[in-house]
């Protein structure tokens, strides 16, 4: 035997084990002259099997020896990498003395996205083969690479467009006999950077502040830094010291349980019994967009994104013209983005992307996503004309926030087609696509839906109808708590900070001025709250016999909308500007309003706006799995991280509330609510009331209560 092949699909005991045997064997047989490594059914490896580092014995340091074992061999050791090889299946390849891909592999240590860092080894081999900046990016990022750019990286040392085993094996023959020393990556220096120690102080800042309280990136830092400053086995000792810190806290369990929530929720059922087991789309081959603003745009440019071929509508030309060129704009900067430029989105072509003021040409089209602005009158007459224009087997979803699908299906003939697909701004770039379901929505058409969400590279979420939905539902009483604050004390800039510093990407009031405090207003006087429909007499401060704040629509009529008018919770240096800065005026006006009102100031502390705002969001949460809104709440987290920017190494609002405990979450809203008992997104969900009872089970037992219960509830 010349050449003894492994493979190392996944990085279980049972593969280790057999590694570790095979490469002694190897070792101890001198008719083998080289060792290829190779995974089973075209993949090399996708690392360790993440549901096992809840017990650390299996993985921690188990295969870094394994790694160290590989490169000390004295027969040349070659990696033929197809398909993946990521985190610890990469650390493997690196402790290979040669690696060989096929130009379709992807390669990357994605341990950081899972709350980890790459602990076999890999953050002191990656920056001695690949160098410090390099190695520093996909170790702290987690990102995947192409295996042609690991070619220019020097991280492998061949790409093959045939068979990349045949390939290894010529590698192999040839470099037999060959010094080994030169190949082995523990004993090569760490290539040299100008001036070390200020990059790697830059990049630790540039680092905390992309990682907004999550720990890995930091740790990772750390280990690269160790591999700069120390020799190879110190750095290693290092590197397993850090992963450990990380293994036993909470965040790396909150990012594995997200990794899994995102994969569920692609296991899509409704209380009537459809499910993604049974329910297959319909092909999707051209599409159509209606209405071009700011939503419309961005779903245009992520359909042209996924090559499906859209017809774009507008009301008339004005409108057209101004959103073709704002949709070119978006398409050039995507194409720069990519490696074919504009030609790979060849969106100059009329068979691509089409702009027209003519419904008649939505007739072909197999499905259509209707944009226009949160108005049930123009969306039902929308709907009307497209349920006669469009083919019959044409879905038809609405991109709406909140507006009733059963509603908007009433205006057709075909409701079973009615689907809402709940873009997030910008469309083109969240991953988002919260996909609501009519009472007569099909099986067929939800099915259609995940499926787009998709081709578009997004995280489809499945849920029911009613108003808000699920994320705009739990962030009504989240918001309405940031603005009692304030009435009771608080500054726009105290409350920001508290959920920004918890890990949001941005706080509520920073948000809002963002999104325009404008479109709430509308949303506010169509509902009937506030403007001239509002009831003479009406209590400012109380609405249907609950505490309403009417700060917000206040600042509506002193003409601040927010970034758009350069004044709204903050102030900026211009219409339309970002930066935020505290306004003397919006604190005075809150002191007068507070006198007007009779509301004594008082301080509040960071711990009462953290649990007021977030435990009424739960509490609305555990509302929405008992009424069967969503299926579980996997849906709730993946929604809230993907769409809300809730911090993900909190694993989502739910499991957020697993780790503090329900007893606590529970008690806290208990006595909120006694303290204002015209709250009702205070008073505790019968649901949550429920788990506490039965003693706080693990999340993922929940369900089951509520099967067993519900009408107990
Ligand atoms: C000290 C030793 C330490 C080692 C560290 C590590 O190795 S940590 C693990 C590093 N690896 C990863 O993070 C890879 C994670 N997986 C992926 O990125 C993707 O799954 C993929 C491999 C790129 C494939 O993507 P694709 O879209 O084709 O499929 P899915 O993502 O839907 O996955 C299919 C099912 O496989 C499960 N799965 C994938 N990888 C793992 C894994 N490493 N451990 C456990 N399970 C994994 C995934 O959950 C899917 O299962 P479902 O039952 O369908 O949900």
């Amino acid at each position: 035997m010349e050449l003894l092949s492994l493979t190392v699909n996944s990085n279980s005991l049972a593969v280790l084990q057999a590694l570790e045997d095979g490469l002694k064997k190897a070792d101890a047989d001198p008719s083998v002259k080289a060792v290829m490594i190779c995974g089973e059914n075209g993949k090399f490896s996708a690392g360790a099997d993440i549901r096992g580092f809840s017990s650390p014995k299996r993985h921690g340091g188990a295969l870094g020896p394994i790694v160290s074992l590989i490169e000390s061999s004295e027969k040349p050791v070659v990696a033929a990498i197809e398909g993946v090889a990521l985190g610890g299946g990469l650390e493997v390849a690196l402790g290979c003395h040669y690696r060989i891909a096929h130009v379709k592999a992807w390669m990357g240590l994605p341990e950081v996205t899972l709350g980890l860092l790459p602990g076999a080894e890999g953050t002191q081999r990656l920056p001695r083969l690949i160098g410090v900046p390099t190695a520093l990016d996909m170790i702290t990022t987690g990102k995947h690479i192409p295996a042609t750019e690991a070619l220019k990286l020097g991280l492998v040392d061949e790409i093959v467009e045939e068979n990349t085993i045949e390939a290894a094996i010529r590698l192999a023959n040839k470099v037999i006999g060959q010094p080994l020393g030169p190949r082995r990556l523990s004993l090569k220096p760490v290539p040299k950077v100008p001036n070390m120690e200020a990059f790697l102080r830059e990049a630790a800042v540039k680092v905390k502040q992309q990682a907004r309280g999550c720990l890995a990136p930091e740790l990772c830092l750390q280990a690269v830094r160790a591999a700069t400053e120390t020799p190879f086995a110190e750095g290693v000792r290092r590197e397993r010291e850090l992963f450990r810190v990380l293994l036993s806290s909470g965040q790396a369990q909150a990012l594995q349980y997200a990794f899994f929530a995102e994969r569920a929720v692609h296991r899509w059922a409704t209380p009537a019994g459809a499910s993604w087991s049974s329910a297959a789309p319909q092909p999707v081959c051209k599409a159509a967009v209606i209405g071009l603003g700011t939503m419309g745009r961005g779903i245009v440019t992520s359909l042209v994104k996924a090559s499906i071929p859209v017809v774009a509508l507008e009301q008339d030309l004005e409108y057209l013209n101004k959103g073709r060129k704002a949709v070119m704009l978006l398409l050039e900067r995507e194409a720069m983005k990519m490696e074919g430029g504009a030609q790979s989105l060849d969106f100059h072509n009329p068979a691509r992307l089409q702009f027209t003021v003519d419904f008649d040409l939505l007739h072909d089209v197999d499905l259509v996503i209707e944009a226009v602005f949160e108005n049930m009158a123009l969306k039902k007459e929308i709907f009307h004309k497209l349920s006669k224009i469009c083919k019959p087997g044409a879905l038809l979803c609405t991109n709406t926030s909140a507006l009733n699908i059963d509603e908007i299906a009433s205006a057709t003939s075909r409701p079973q087609q009615v689907i809402g697909t709940h873009f997030f701004s910008p469309a083109h770039v969240m991953r988002l696509l919260e996909i609501i379901y009519g009472r007569h929505t099909s099986p067929t058409a939800i099915a259609t839906a995940m499926q787009l969400a998709k081709t578009l590279k997004k995280v489809g979420v499945v849920v029911g109808n009613c108003f808000g939905f699920v994320g705009n539902r739990m962030m009504f009483p989240y918001v309405q708590q940031a603005v009692f604050l304030l009435e009771e004390g608080s500054r726009p800039e105290a409350v920001d900070q508290v959920l920004e510093d918890f890990g949001f990407k941005i706080g509520p009031f920073r948000m809002s001025d963002l999104a325009g405090l404008d479109v709430g207003w509308r949303s506010r006087q169509g509902q009937g709250l506030t403007g001239p429909s509002l009831p003479a007499g009406t209590p400012a401060r109380q609405r249907q016999g609950q505490r309403y704040s009417p700060l917000p629509d206040l600042l509506c009529e002193h003409g601040r909308f927010g970034q758009k008018t350069a004044k709204g919770w903050y102030q900026y240096e211009k219409a339309g500007g970002r930066t935020a800065t505290p306004d003397p005026w919006l604190h005075s006006f809150l002191s007068r309003y507070r006198d007007t009102h009779g509301i004594k100031a008082r301080f509040i502390d960071q711990e009462e706006i953290l649990e007021r705002c977030l435990f009424s969001l739960i509490n609305e949460g555990f509302a929405i799995l008992a009424e069967g809104i969503a299926s579980g709440p996997e849906h709730l987290d993946v929604i809230y991280i993907n769409g809300y920017g809730w911090p993900r190494h909190r694993g989502g609002p739910m499991f957020y509330a697993s780790t503090v405990g329900l007893p606590r979450v529970l008690d806290k809203l208990q006595k909120y609510s006694e303290a204002h008992p015209d709250v009702p997104g205070l008073r505790p969900s019968a649901f949550l009331k429920k788990l506490v009872a039965v003693g706080n089970p693990p999340i993922k037992e929940w369900m089951s209560y509520l099967s067993q219960q519900s009408s107990k509830l």
